[in-house]
């Protein structure tokens, strides 16, 4: 069985990697997933200054996933250059941008360029959890000016983290902006399903201090909204790489982003509860799966889900 993945000039030995904020946010962090059986690594999406992030708990746990309201923690992002500079592995290193304005998404971007590096930002427009900051993602025209601007400015292939759209004239009219930009190669499809709200019963209270308790959701709450993201994109983008993101758990979610036309795989929440040890067990679920179908490589199956 082989589960590689060659794109944009990389060779992936596993389709699963970590999701962005997800044990990527200190060197040490980064450094499991490096050495874990992931097929790639990508940073916390990153400002130009550090960020303490919002006030706790912002993160939890709940039966059907996650929520949280990080708040975009972060060592700023001299700190993932430094990374990026001193990276020797062969395993691709991604590098998740998060400009607190589009300018200084441009600086980060500009000064990534100039390094040279081998690794490819991936643009987050969806962070949704900077109180009174809407999620660019959802304005096309702003998502438009900004990708125009970075095409200009990095003049380098990117890649975008998308947020979660749920109507197809949405679908249409994000495809129709990113279809645009050539030097776009890839979008990362879904971010997590903004501000939603766990309640706790027996407290009577939200579970997460920032926003009255509003936050992204990730895991089993999000399967079948990634799932349709990964496949709408996958057909209405042309010629870009689709990575599949959200309720990732086992091999059998894997199977389904992939069959749906995602390149590769991200995990969140499980990545979070489990550690990196998911990615052995994921990867191995994954070629149990393929095995018993009698798939011997991704390609065979990947973007051939049916319809009835
Ligand atoms: O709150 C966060 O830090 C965060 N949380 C998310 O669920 N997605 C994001 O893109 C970000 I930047």
């Amino acid at each position: 069985l082989d589960l590689s993945v060659s794109w944009l000039g990389m060779k992936m030995s596993s389709p699963l990697f970590n999701a962005s904020g997800v044990y990527c946010r200190t060197r040490e962090e980064l450094e499991l997933v490096r050495r874990s059986a992931a097929g790639a690594v990508v940073t916390k999406s990153c400002t130009l200054e550090p960020r303490a992030g919002n006030p706790e708990p912002r993160y939890r746990r709940t039966a059907l996933g996650s929520i949280n309201s990080m708040g975009l923690p972060n060592e700023g992002y001299r700190y993932y250059l430094d990374y990026a500079q001193a990276y020797e592995d062969a395993k691709p290193l991604f590098l998740s941008v998060s400009g607190m304005t589009l300018d200084d998404t441009l600086t980060i971007l500009a000064e990534l360029a100039a390094l040279k590096l081998p690794c490819l930002p991936e643009v987050n427009l969806s962070c949704p959890n900077l109180p009174g900051k809407p999620q660019l993602g959802y304005d096309f025209a702003a998502s438009a000016e900004a990708l125009e601007a970075i095409s200009r400015a990095y003049a380098r292939p990117f890649g975008v983290k998308l947020p979660p759209y749920f109507d197809p004239a949405h679908f249409a009219a994000m495809a129709a902006v990113l279809n645009a930009f050539p030097l776009l190669r890839f979008v990362t499809c879904i971010n997590s399903v903004g501000n939603g709200l766990v309640i706790d019963l027996d407290s009577e209270s939200a579970v997460i201090k920032p926003k009255g308790g509003l936050g992204g959701l990730g895991g089993d709450y999000v399967l079948p909204t990634a799932l349709a993201n990964v496949r709408e994109f996958a057909v209405l983008l042309a010629d870009k790489q689709v990575i599949g993101c959200g309720g990732v758990k086992s091999g059998a979610e894997a199977f389904m982003h992939i069959l749906a036309g995602a390149t590769a795989v991200q995990v969140g929440t499980c990545l979070h509860e489990e550690g990196v040890s998911a990615f052995d067990r994921i990867e191995a679920e994954l070629a149990a799966i393929m095995q018993a179908k009698g798939y011997q490589r991704l390609d065979e199956f990947r973007g051939r889900l049916k319809t009835l």
